[in-house]
């Protein structure tokens, strides 16, 4: 079993903590968890989790070290753990998102083997769409890593250059769909259900349709068309949906986030 040791324990990091027990990828015992605040990791200390505030301690002896810290604390962070870190032997993950290889090796040491990851909170159940990019990682170390998210969903390796899409697209996307699951219950109680029948069937509904296409490989369009009857129900909803710009706002949404992406750490 690898050690892993996640540098920042929040929203991302617990979820990637929890993914990988689940999985079995490692033991609780064998992932160290680190916040300044250590009071708040003690549920997670109770569930066998290793959990400390000390970063340049818990880097020592991991095999992977997550960094799952916001892009504005990533640079102080990297400048405290860079003397203690063994180049040779550790590889350096970052989930950190507009954060290059090249920004985390002019801190670590240009030898450092580092990688980028993009996740997404489902990872804490097995289902994160990941991408991962590196400019100088061995294909061993890249597989490493691959192992170590295909555990908790769906891996592609992409060119560094991308990672800021798949940023919006993934990690972000997964609010997008969440907030699509709201308004479609919200849209439900307003005809006839009461507000827990609405999501629940809403969130089957969602379900289904991304089966559909993991299942079949289909195009949407083609399983839509299946769905739409000629002068039926579903097309009349869907064209007043685009009426109102729902694909053009869904587009524009996601392109406004990559935008961001790629701006968090050099904007401070
Ligand atoms: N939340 C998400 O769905 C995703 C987030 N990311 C990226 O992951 C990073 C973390 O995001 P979140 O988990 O949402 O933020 P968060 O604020 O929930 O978690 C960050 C954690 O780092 C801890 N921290 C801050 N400074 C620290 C230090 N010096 N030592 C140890 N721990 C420290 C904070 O106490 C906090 O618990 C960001 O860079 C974000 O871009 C990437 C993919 C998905
Ligand atoms: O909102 C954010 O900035 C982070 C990065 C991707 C998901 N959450």
């Amino acid at each position: 079993m690898k050690k892993v040791t996640i540098i920042g324990s929040g929203n991302i990091g617990l979820s990637l903590a929890k993914g990988l027990v689940k999985s079995e990828f490692a033991h609780a015992a064998d992932i160290t968890l680190t916040r300044r605040n250590l009071n708040a990791l003690a549920e997670e200390a109770s569930r066998g989790f290793s959990v400390s505030n000390d970063n340049k301690t818990a880097v020592q002896g991991a095999d992977i070290v997550v960094f799952a810290i916001l892009p504005q604390q990533l640079k102080k962070v990297l400048l405290e753990v860079a003397p203690v870190i063994e180049k040779t032997n550790q590889i350096f993950v970052s989930i950190v998102s507009g954060v290059s290889c090249a920004d985390l090796k002019a801190e670590l040491g240009e030898d450092a083997t580092v990688i980028r990851a993009m996740p997404n909170t489902a990872i804490a159940i097995g289902q994160s769409m990941t991408c991962i990019a590196s400019d100088n990682a061995s294909d061993d170390s890249l597989k490493e890593v691959e192992n170590m998210f295909e555990s908790v969903g769906s891996v592609v390796v992409i060119n560094e250059d991308l990672m800021t899409s798949a940023t919006a697209l993934c990690a972000c996307g997964i609010a997008f769909f969440l907030r699509a699951i709201r308004a479609a219950s919200q849209g439900g109680v307003e005809i006839g259900f009461h507000a827990h029948d609405a999501l629940k069937m809403a969130v089957q509904t969602a379900k289904g349709a991304a089966d559909l296409l993991l299942h079949t490989n289909a195009h949407p369009e083609g399983e839509i068309d299946k769905v739409t009857s000629p002068k039926g129900c579903t097309i009349a909803g869907l064209n007043e949906m685009e009426h109102n710009g729902f694909s053009s706002a869904f587009i524009k949404g996601i392109k406004l986030s990559a935008d961001k992406a790629g701006g968090l750490y050099h904007e401070g």
